[in-house]
């Protein structure tokens, strides 16, 4: 099976979680695509839903097949929220996202679930996280927060587009990519994380740390779950 046919799979395994009446944050990339691809045929068929995107492209592609939209505004409470990941790290299920750039609304939404349901392909899977974190800052005076950032240790790249100009988030910011090596031992993402939350300048990070309830794996041999211990 090729990466796009995992990823299918994946989709639709989450897909079929959602029931009539639920309130669902529908993620972001190319495997979330395929879940709400998979929404678009049962809405169609007569599921009654509605859906808090985490992107403007998400909420294009949604829109577009006909699942109804709403917001955090006049659903504070999110019944499942299904969303991709970069990495997840194994036993703790804690992930990095971000790489489609859409970190910070998708942990909005993510915060406001009652379940976080992510869906990988299992080349994602990793003993421990070791991928850049994408860090959403301001633009004003981001490159102050980019030293304070290389205090920590980490090498960052500020992402940029084709032409050379900073990408620049839905919420209008810019993001740093922060290499940190392989984590774990007494470099743990949590330490990591809260360090970074307090640089002024940084908006949110990447790690969702204890946020996945659930890790949808397809694999060759098919589909796995993985659920987090309490
Ligand atoms: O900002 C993007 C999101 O965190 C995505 O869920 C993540 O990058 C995974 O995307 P994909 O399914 O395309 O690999």
């Amino acid at each position: 099976m090729d990466t796009d046919a995992l990823k299918r799979l994946a989709g639709e395994e989450a897909a079929a979680l959602v029931q009539d009446g639920m309130v669902v944050g529908l993620g972001t990339g190319s495997t979330a695509a395929c879940m709400v691809d998979a929404l678009i045929r049962r809405v169609a068929q007569g599921l009654k839903i509605v859906g808090i995107p985490t992107s403007l492209r998400t909420a294009e592609q949604a829109q577009a097949g006909g699942i109804p939209l709403t917001d955090l505004g006049a659903h504070p409470r999110i019944d499942l929220t299904i969303d991709g990941a970069d990495q997840v790290e194994r036993g703790t299920l804690n992930l990095i996202k971000g790489m489609g750039g859409a970190l910070l609304r998708e942990k909005l939404v993510a915060a406001a679930s009652e379940r976080l349901v992510i869906i990988v392909d299992d080349r994602k899977l990793s003993e421990n996280l070791s991928l850049p974190v994408p860090v959403e800052v301001v633009p004003f005076g981001w490159q102050a927060t980019d030293l304070r950032i290389q205090a920590l240790g980490g090498r960052t790249v500020l992402r940029g587009g084709a032409d050379g100009t900073p990408y620049v988030t839905d919420n209008h910011n810019y993001i740093l990519d922060v290499d940190f090596g392989a984590m774990g031992g007494s470099r743990k993402p949590e330490t990591l994380d809260a360090a970074l939350r307090e640089i002024v300048g940084v908006v949110e990070t990447g790690f969702f740390i204890h946020r996945a309830e659930t890790v949808i794996i397809a694999g060759e041999g098919g589909v796995t779950r993985w659920q987090r211990s309490a």
